[in-house]
Formats: C-alpha cells, sequence, structure tokens
C-alpha cells in the first residue's frame, strides 16, 4: 500500500505541488489538504502517518512568516495534532513549514503553544534564492538517517530564515543534538559568514529536529532537488539528486 501523505496548504503556499512530486517519486500517495477542510473535519489529520507542511508565504507572511498559520494550527486543530503524534505521525516542515513549526512551538521541543524560538529576517535584510551547502548533522531524525556527516547542496529562498533563540535554549539544543542541518562553507566547516551561511542563523542552524525524532524542520528546500537536472551544474557534474534521501526516509519511517 502506498503511505498517504497529508501536504498541507493554505492561502499563499506555493512549494506544495513539488512537494507533493517529491513525494509520489519515493512511491508515496500525496494528497493536497487546505487548512480549512481540516478546520471543517472534511478531512482527518489522524488518518494519516505523515504531515508535511510545504514552503510559501502563508498569509503573506502577514504579521511574521508562518506565524498566522501556526496560530491557525494550535488554536483549532491542537487535540487533532496531539493525538497524531501520540499516535507516532511523523512531522515534515520546509521552508515556511519549518517557520510556522517553530511558532508553533513543535520546535525544537516538541511542545504544541509553547514558543521557544524564531526564525528572523536574514541578516543582509533580503530575500536569499540560491544553492547553498549543508552538512547532515548527527540528530535524533528518523528523516536524515543514513546522511550523517555528508555535504549536500540545496536551494534556499527565504527571507526570514535567521534562527535565534536565547543562550540557555540554544545550549539544550546542542546537547540534545537537535540540530539536523548546519550551512557549511567549501572546506564543510559550519560557518556564521555570508554567503555561505545565507540568513545569519545562530550556531550556523539550518534545520532541527525535535527530541523524538519524528519532527523535522528545514530552511532550503529538498524537493527542488529530486532530479538530477534540477541541479545547476547537471551538464558538467554527476551530482546525485541530494533532495531525496528526506522523503525515502519520510515514507520508510511511515511504514511504507
Ligand atoms: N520559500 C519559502 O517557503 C519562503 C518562506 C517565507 N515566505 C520567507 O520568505 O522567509
Amino acid at each position: 500500500m502506498r503511505v498517504p501523505v497529508l501536504i498541507l496548504r493554505t492561502d499563499g503556499t506555493n512549494c506544495d505541488v513539488e512537494t507533493a512530486y517529491a513525494f509520489e517519486l519515493v512511491g508515496a500517495e500525496p494528497h493536497l489538504v487546505h487548512v480549512n477542510e481540516l478546520r471543517r473535519r472534511e478531512v482527518r489529520l489522524t488518518d494519516y502517518r505523515l504531515l508535511v507542511i510545504p514552503g510559501g508565504f502563508t498569509y503573506g507572511d502577514d504579521v511574521a512568516a508562518g506565524k498566522i498559520l501556526a496560530v491557525e494550527l494550535t488554536s483549532f486543530l491542537r487535540e487533532e495534532i496531539e493525538e497524531f503524534l501520540a499516535k507516532g505521525g511523523l512531522v515534515l516542515g520546509i521552508c515556511n513549514g519549518f517557520q510556522v513549526l517553530v511558532r508553533t512551538g513543535l520546535l525544537p521541543f516538541g511542545k504544541l503553544g509553547e514558543v521557544q524560538a524564531v526564525l528572523m529576517p536574514n541578516a543582509k535584510g533580503r530575500f536569499e534564492c540560491r544553492w547553498v551547502r549543508l552538512r547532515v548533522e548527527k540528530s535524533p531524525s528518523v528523516f536524515t538517517r543514513g546522511m550523517e556527516g555528508q555535504v549536500v547542496e540545496w536551494q534556499a529562498a527565504h527571507g526570514e530564515g535567521c534562527f535565534y533563540t536565547n543562550a540557555e535554549q540554544l545550549k539544550t539544543i546542542e546537547e540534545q543534538g537537535l540540530v539536523a542541518f548546519r550551512y557549511v562553507d567549501a572546506e564543510g566547516r559550519p560557518t556564521q559568514e555570508y554567503p555561505d551561511n545565507p540568513n545569519g542563523s545562530l550556531n550556523a542552524i539550518a534545520g532541527l529536529s525535535d527530541p523524538t525524532g519524528r519532527i523535522l524542520g528545514v530552511m532550503p528546500h529538498p524537493e527542488r532537488f529530486v532530479l538530477p537536472t534540477q541541479h545547476p551544474n547537471w551538464r558538467r557534474k554527476k551530482i546525485p539528486p541530494a533532495g531525496l534521501f528526506i522523503f525515502q526516509n519520510a515514507v520508510r519511517a511511515a511504514g511504507g
């Protein structure tokens, strides 16, 4: 049986179709579901094993990117999300989806309604859309299994990607090994420096896992590198599509 995947969309979502395509490539069955269908109980989150919040500009990034969808999730769908997580559901947030997960409190510590961090406007004050290098870190994440220590290239496309929290939370994040991805330079070293770090993110954080490993948020876009020809250098170098592993691991962890 193909694993059904709920890809959540609302006004301003714009990476949902690419994300659905990535899941189709790995044999899953993606369903694009509007948040209002969940609010009206026409679709039940608990019928799925995998919730994906894709990239985009939900509600025009009004207030702060991801904020309004996060409020909808924590206020109207709280019980359903809690039930979904208690049954072992997996959550993936890409770019705007990562911003939503941080603003619900689901990342970094898996606590719905307890916001512990933010993704602030990029340090340079502008939208950055280009390829970046990421190191896959050792973390509890089921989405990154088998890739720890590898450096991959994905596309970043965001205006609010600068991860920030206080010193105490940052220490806990590092102690619990929750950093799933860091921006690295050409030598593979994590960096705070522009342009290798496109946004000035603390400790070069590009993606986070929750402590159970079942919730992942990442700023750059794995769904934009699932075919070799999506890489700008594909004619010169044979670079395997380094976004695919996220979707393969997700489906495997969801029982596919
Ligand atoms: N590609 C995206 O998901 C962008 C996220 C958000 N709108 C930002 O600019 O930061």
